[in-house]
């Protein structure tokens, strides 16, 4: 997971970077960062088929793959429910990723998305 300098941007994705980086601040200890390896996390690719990280979502919005925010939603909601699918609920990744997930999911709600208005003219 490289990430390519900035070229020039569309309106999408200055606002997917924006919601992005107060996503990564809800992560503060990086479980969500990179991807997942399998030896940190024995058995970790043959039972989550469809991985997903924030560096990799970054690496998405840089090359303009996503076509709107319920795009760009629906692969942070991957990432949280990966994370719930391999732990076991009495583990820290697990509760993190469900902590995570309401958190991005309040951050999209109707009544909190004027910045995004604001961003995407
Ligand atoms: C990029 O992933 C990680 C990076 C760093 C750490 C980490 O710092 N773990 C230390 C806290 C106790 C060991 C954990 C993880 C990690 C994420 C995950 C997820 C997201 O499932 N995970 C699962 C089992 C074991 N480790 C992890």
């Amino acid at each position: 997971c490289v990430l390519r300098q900035r070229q020039e941007r569309t309106p999408l994705q200055r606002a997917l970077e924006h919601l992005l980086k107060k996503l990564e601040m809800r992560d503060p200890q990086q479980f969500f960062a990179w991807p997942v390896t399998d030896n940190i996390a024995p058995g970790y690719s043959a039972i989550i088929t469809h991985p997903m990280d924030f560096c990799t979502m970054r690496q998405k919005v840089d090359d303009n793959q996503y076509k709107d925010l319920q795009d760009f939603m629906s692969d942070f909601k991957l990432m949280c429910t990966n994370a719930m699918q391999y732990n076991q609920s009495d583990t820290i990744y697990y509760k993190a990723s469900k902590k995570l997930l309401h958190a991005g999911m309040k951050l999209v709600q109707p009544d909190k998305i004027g910045w995004l208005i604001t961003l995407t003219p």
